[in-house]
């Protein structure tokens, strides 16, 4: 029986297409290197920082990319030495440094990552196309706090084994939702930190409106982010200053919507404050 990306290539969204590529380089990497090896490293490591507290307080907590290109906007920047970027961020106020691992339309790489976490002091996001738990072993071996996870390109089961694998081996799951949809997928799923993404990944179309309609529709014991690329731009300025946001953080529940009614599993789950991560690999 044909599947619906077999019928067409219309069928066929620009995120199927990055994560197909994702999957490929994933192959290679794990035929060079092995599950034990990333799992001998990370024991090694220093432990994870504390990325979600990084994203709470008072006040907008930027998070700042590395990231040379995109999909969507083409070449950004070359970015020769990501990690001297990554130290002006941190000097110019930025919560949390996020870097693109992806290499065929993003230009990252993890000798990216490794280099950025050796040169700050701040949590360093993952940010890449997760969809198998090697990836999150990868990302704490080369020195993340935290990792993106994306709920457009995970089935619900996925998404909360990942989650689960996240907090297990020490890193803050950062899960980003594009609708309503999603963040309530992203919170069933057990999500404490829900980034937004303006820009829908299947069809690359940005609707500013994003933010503002579906954060009412996250527990204030998440933290709510725009998505970091909204937040703060990749430049190849030498000192760059985190862009103003329109949202705060953690802006307060807003009592001009009314959310959706939710069962009581969703609101104890939703509410349950985060309870910090377990160091050790249950497996
Ligand atoms: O930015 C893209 O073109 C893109 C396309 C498909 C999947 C992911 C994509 N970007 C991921 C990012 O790293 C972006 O920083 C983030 O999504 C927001 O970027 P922007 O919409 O340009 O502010």
């Amino acid at each position: 029986m044909k599947t619906d990306r077999q019928e067409g290539a219309a069928r066929v969204s620009v995120l199927d297409e990055i994560i197909d590529g994702v999957r490929a380089d994933l192959a290679e990497r794990q035929a060079r290197v092995s599950l034990d090896e990333l799992k001998e490293r990370v024991a090694k490591a220093p432990a994870a920082k504390d990325g979600a507290a990084a994203l709470r307080g008072d006040g907008v907590k930027v998070i700042c990319e590395v990231k040379r290109s995109s999909p969507s906007k083409g070449a950004l920047a070359a970015i020769a030495d990501p990690a001297g970027l990554a130290a002006d961020y941190e000097a110019g106020g930025a919560a949390v440094i996020s870097v693109l691992t992806e290499q065929r339309r993003f230009g990252g790489s993890l000798a990216d990552l490794e280099a950025v976490r050796a040169r700050v002091d701040i949590p360093v996001l993952r940010k890449d196309f997760i969809v198998t738990s090697y990836q999150l072993w990868e990302a704490r071996a080369y020195g993340a706090d935290l990792a993106l996870l994306i709920v457009a390109a995970l089935d619900q089961p996925a998404l909360e084994s990942l989650i689960e694998r996240a907090q297990s081996i020490g890193l803050t799951p950062l899960v980003e939702a594009h609708d309503e949809d999603e963040v309530e997928r992203a919170i069933d799923a057990g999500a404490k930190v829900i980034g937004v993404n303006a820009r829908n990944l299947k069809t690359l179309k940005v609707d500013r409106g994003t933010f503002e309609r579906v954060a009412p529709d996250i527990p204030r014991t998440s933290s709510r982010s725009p998505s970091p690329a909204s937040a703060a731009r990749t430049t190849s300025s030498p000192t760059p200053t985190p862009a103003p946001t329109p949202y705060s953080w953690a802006s307060p529940w807003s009592p001009a919507r009314t959310p959706k009614p939710r069962s009581p599993t969703w609101w104890r789950r939703a509410n349950t404050p985060p309870s910090g991560t377990a160091a050790t690999d249950p497996r």
